[in-house]
């Protein structure tokens, strides 16, 4: 997979937060084999883990850091985390979150799109946690965005895929761009079906770090992501009302 001219082995994503220790998150990291590790840098450094300890476990986890916006809720405040993600982690790569619903987390289209114009005008590499709507869809990419991150379902409430049809549109809709679904899945199969869907990657965080055994679960989710991807490579069959014998000719084992 490549994304931003960079190529990712792993089509999984984790995000390092609410892991119960740092031992944990680093199992969990191994057992996924993510090739990206999403970091919350205004959380990170204003809390509790704030300084080097926490920078420093990211870092050896040997994997690409993706830094995050998260909690932002304007404009200004996620341009500015942008900036200091980029001093952080010398990257310019951002998943850029512009909260608008503090209830559902759900992103602040107009703001979004404000905040990507902006950033990638000074040269980010822009990843926009958003919805399945199309128009908002085009306007990003029109903002210079050449990755989209769709939402599952609200973050953290682990509901999986809850508006299938409008994710099925959006990736039909731009079959050529890098999607990534981010957010609301709760379990591998989850996982498993928006890669089937033909999604890029996903990326996730609380059904691992929330798990009884997120090393287990990071494990499980990997396997799913590479089974979703395979059955989507393999050009699954398409349903069908009607039934239709398995064997339909006497005698003949083969179609050729
Ligand atoms: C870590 C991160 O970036 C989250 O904001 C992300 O959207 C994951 O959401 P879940 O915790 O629902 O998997």
């Amino acid at each position: 997979m490549r994304l931003y001219g960079t190529d990712i082995a792993s089509r999984l994503m984790l995000g390092t937060a609410q892991y119960p220790s740092p031992a944990v998150l680093a199992e969990a990291f191994h057992r996924s084999g993510a090739g990206i590790a999403t970091v919350s840098v205004r959380r990170e450094a204003g809390g509790e883990r704030a300084g080097g300890a926490f920078w420093d476990l990211v870092r050896e986890l040997g994997v690409t850091v993706l830094p995050n916006t998260a909690g932002c809720h304007s404009v200004r405040e996620a341009v500015t985390t942008a900036q200091m993600a980029r001093e952080l982690f010398d990257t310019t790569w951002v998943k850029l979150e512009v909260i608008g619903h503090a209830d559902t987390l759900q992103p602040d289209p107009f703001g979004l799109v404000e905040a990507a114009r902006i950033l990638t005008d000074e040269g980010f590499n822009v990843f926009p946690y958003t919805t399945e709507d199309v128009v908002l869809a085009d306007r990003l990419l029109g903002a210079g965005c050449e990755v989209l991150m769709p939402w599952g379902a609200p973050i953290g409430t682990g509901l999986g895929l809850t508006n299938i049809y409008g994710l099925r549109t959006l990736r039909a809709q731009f079959p050529d761009v890098p999607m990534v679904v981010d957010a609301g899945l709760g379990l591998p199969s989850q996982a498993a079906m928006a890669m089937e869907m033909g999604y890029d990657a996903v990326l996730l965080n609380t059904a691992v770090a929330k798990a009884g055994d997120p090393a287990a679960m990071a494990d499980g989710f990997a396997r799913a992501v590479e089974a979703g991807r395979l059955a989507f490579e393999a050009d699954p069959m398409e349903p069908r009302d009607m039934a239709a014998p398995s064997t339909p000719v006497i005698g003949k084992a083969f179609l050729e």
